[in-house]
């Protein structure tokens, strides 16, 4: 009966026509990729160098533009609307499953990931704020995630339907590029930070990164922090749980417009992503750390609106990635029951809570966009659709020795590469990371 349920819901759907514009799906898709990841780029960009950076960046660009292409045209043999559904239509409900668990791993290192901006960030905008210095119980970022999540984000995820999410999305963009252009401005008129240390004794974070050189770009660089490099480059191109819900919105639909929908809004987001990553590195080059508005001058009025954009921007949106993994768990755990307020509210406070607990204990935010960079990433963009589209294409349509069938196996395999590959050097650096600090 499940089964027939299900058909009813499709048949019931079909009758569902779009009526977002071209216009309006780049906007949401664009949305949909940028996100904290941006803030990672410059760092990701110190560690490889201008040149191997530019590389992986366009890479993952591509890659991730020929991954939407795989679910698009999986999607197309049957209508679906969903990533999981896709999972689901390969193998049955343990696909389901598979993909609900990937999808809230990644939504909640996200949400971390945006919760640790608030952390790091906040504190210096009140002190910004503050006449004097002093350690303020409210200036630190533990406490203040706790009141921002019970005061701002619960009340907002307790909501039946995100029916804000048009706006924040308008507004989050806005406040990127903001962002963007002050971070080209300050390249002109920030002194890199090492230039007028060099006769103090800095303590170094590693043997690998000494002092001089500190204020010149690589073009090319190797050392143990480019493990971290793919990861954060996947990341920031996340997007693909997004890609169908946004086909399925989209007036007039054909594979080939929302394909073009997809290139475009990945080409404008990788711009923006370049353009961060370079200016934010030749602004601190070596110096640069995993999250880049924490470099800037904590007294200056400019970069105080700009952390103060990010942050609303940045806390609007933890509901909207909560509500994907809400659905997944009731999904999971209670499938075919009705809605019920019970089951809607403890989950998200559940979710919250273990953000919070997240937030408060990973020391970086680098740990977070490396580990799921690392594990839920490649699965998103390579493996699954990959394995999608091989499972789901009828070999009458195309034999599994055929050219596109052997394309999607060949980046089936990268990206396991990449996440074994990732995953290895993430945890020698984390070992040996520690040794070298001293072990705190
Ligand atoms: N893992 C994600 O969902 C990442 C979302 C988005 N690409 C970002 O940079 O934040």
């Amino acid at each position: 009966s499940g089964e027939y349920f299900l058909n009813v819901h499709f048949l019931l759907e079909y009758n569902f026509v779009g009526k977002t514009s071209f216009g309006m799906s780049i906007f949401n898709l664009s949305n949909a990729i940028l996100g904290s990841g941006i803030l990672g780029l410059a760092y990701a960009m110190a560690n490889t160098g201008i040149i191997l950076f530019v590389l992986l960046l366009t890479s993952m660009a591509i890659l991730s533009a020929y991954s939407i292409h795989l679910l698009l045209k999986s999607a197309g043999v049957v209508g679906i609307r969903a990533y999981e559904q896709l999972g689901n239509r390969a193998f049955g409900r343990p696909g389901k499953i598979l993909a609900a668990c990937i999808i809230t791993l990644n939504n909640i290192g996200a949400m971390s990931s945006y919760l640790f901006i608030v952390k790091i960030e906040l504190p210096h905008i009140i002190q910004g704020l503050l006449p004097d210095n002093s350690d303020y119980w409210f200036v630190d970022g533990r406490y203040l995630i706790i009141i921002i999540s019970v005061l701002v984000i619960l009340p907002l995820a307790l909501m039946k339907r995100l029916g804000y999410l048009g706006y924040t999305s308008g507004f989050s963009l806005s406040c990127m590029v903001f962002f963007l252009i002050s971070v080209i401005y300050k390249k002109f008129v920030t002194e890199c930070p090492g230039e007028h240390s060099y006769n103090k004794t800095v303590p170094t974070e590693s043997i690998y990164n000494s002092t001089d050189g500190m204020c010149e770009a690589k073009l090319i660089t190797i050392n143990p922090q480019t493990a971290f490099t793919i990861p954060i480059i996947a990341f920031a191109f996340v997007c693909h749980p997004e890609v169908l819900p946004i086909y399925t919105e989209l007036k007039n639909p054909s594979k080939k417009r929302m394909q073009k929908v997809a290139n475009i809004s990945i080409l404008t987001m990788f711009v923006m992503y370049l353009v961060t990553a370079i200016f934010g590195y030749l602004t601190f080059y070596g110096n640069v750390k995993s999250e880049l508005l924490e470099m800037y001058s904590k007294k200056d009025t400019l970069m105080l609106c700009v952390r103060l954009a990010v942050l609303i921007a940045v806390t609007l949106t933890v509901p909207v990635v909560l509500f994907p993994i809400r659905r997944a768990v009731l999904q999971l755990l209670f499938p075919d029951k009705p809605f019920h307020w019970v089951r809607h509210i403890s989950i998200a406070v559940c979710l919250l809570f273990l953000v919070n607990l997240l937030v408060i204990f990973v020391p970086n935010i680098r740990d977070i966009f490396g580990f799921i960079g690392a594990t839920s990433a490649p699965s998103l963009i390579f493996i699954l659709p990959g394995i999608f589209y091989i499972c789901i294409v009828p070999e009458e349509q195309e034999p599994l020795k055929s050219r596109p069938k052997i394309q999607a196996i060949a980046f089936v395999t990268l990206g396991f590469i990449f996440m074994i590959m990732s995953i290895t050097f993430i945890i020698i650096e984390w070992v040996t990371g520690k040794k070298t600090s001293g072990g705190h």
